[in-house]
């Protein structure tokens, strides 16, 4: 076990290593970069052309879609009557582009944790004018473990969306298969802002962009990759939401923070509480959801 100080940008970041793995994280921005073996691809794609800059989000690893996902009006009415109306919405929320004040750090020989924390009120977040503390906590040993937790200090119900907006590295997105979204229904928007639903056929292969939305997701799904000989366990008991985005070979041209030519190497598959699973919190309450990834290696 081991920590590194190491720099992206302005930021300084942590470079934790625990055996063969590796993970960097920017306590600034509560944001992993980073995450996966020594002398292997990526698990986490560590995108070399992201920028870092306060206020814009970062293109790689783990962005934190809260305290809603994608464009506030495509959210539920209780989930948009939550911003005040006197400022911008920033797409997927603020907590990926705010600056994270505190964490702590904790390291024993069974692994690493990190908490940080940021409160919410109608001082410090006015667009989001709601006294809450909002916590990112990671536990770093041979699986990677992510809780986001939310504790409600206000007298009303808040409602909000959220994903872990994970950025897989893998070998080909036309070779994986992908275990788990089979026969959930899916919401799906095109770039034009329509929207349309279905039921999820098997994954044989993925063979054009893709940007869908499941309700009902199991507390487990995998990602197979024939090429790179390796399945990447994804498990989320406490959220019942996923997203597949990949924006494919156009599109990918089109993007800010995107090297064109590794559009088919990078997936998000991001999981969370979306549309009509989003949380409620109940005043003077907290909720939390958690995330593991584990990778395992075929013969
Ligand atoms: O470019 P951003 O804001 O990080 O978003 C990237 C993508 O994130 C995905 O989660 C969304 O489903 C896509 O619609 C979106 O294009």
């Amino acid at each position: 076990m081991k920590i590194e100080k190491i720099q992206y940008g302005p930021y300084e970041a942590l470079r934790l290593h625990f055996l063969d793995k590796f993970l960097d994280y920017i306590p600034k921005r509560a944001q992993i970069i980073r995450y996966g073996s020594l002398k292997k691809p990526d698990i986490l794609w560590g995108n070399s052309k992201a920028t870092y800059q306060d206020g814009k989000a970062i293109r790689s690893g783990i962005p934190l879609c809260r305290p809603w996902f994608g464009h506030l009006k495509a959210n539920p009415s209780i989930v948009q009557n939550m911003h005040s109306l006197t400022h911008p919405a920033l797409s997927h929320g603020f907590a990926r582009c705010i600056e994270w004040k505190n964490h702590q750090l904790d390291a024993s020989k069974s692994g690493i944790i990190i908490i940080n924390s940021l409160q919410t009120s109608p001082t410090l977040t006015p667009e989001w004018p709601h006294e809450t503390e909002l916590k990112f906590i990671i536990c770093f040993n041979e699986i990677l473990s992510i809780q986001l937790h939310i504790e409600n200090k206000s007298n009303q119900d808040i409602a909000i969306t959220q994903a872990l907006h994970n950025y897989f590295h893998v070998s080909d997105i036309r070779n994986i298969h992908i275990h788990g979204l089979e026969n959930l229904t899916y919401t799906e928007q095109n770039a034009l802002g329509q929207q349309k639903s279905g039921i999820q056929k098997f994954f044989h292969h993925l063979t054009g962009p893709v940007d869908r939305i499941y309700s009902d997701v199991p507390s487990e799904i995998t990602i197979f990759d024939p090429i790179w000989k390796r399945n990447i366990i994804i498990r989320a008991p406490f959220s019942h939401s996923a997203v597949l985005w990949t924006p494919w070979k156009e599109q990918a041209k089109t993007l800010d923070q995107f090297p064109a030519s590794l559009w088919n190497q990078v997936m998000c598959l991001e999981v969370g509480t979306l549309m009509n699973q989003m949380q409620i919190i109940k005043p003077k309450t907290k909720d939390m959801i958690e995330m593991s990834i584990h990778v395992t290696e075929h013969q």
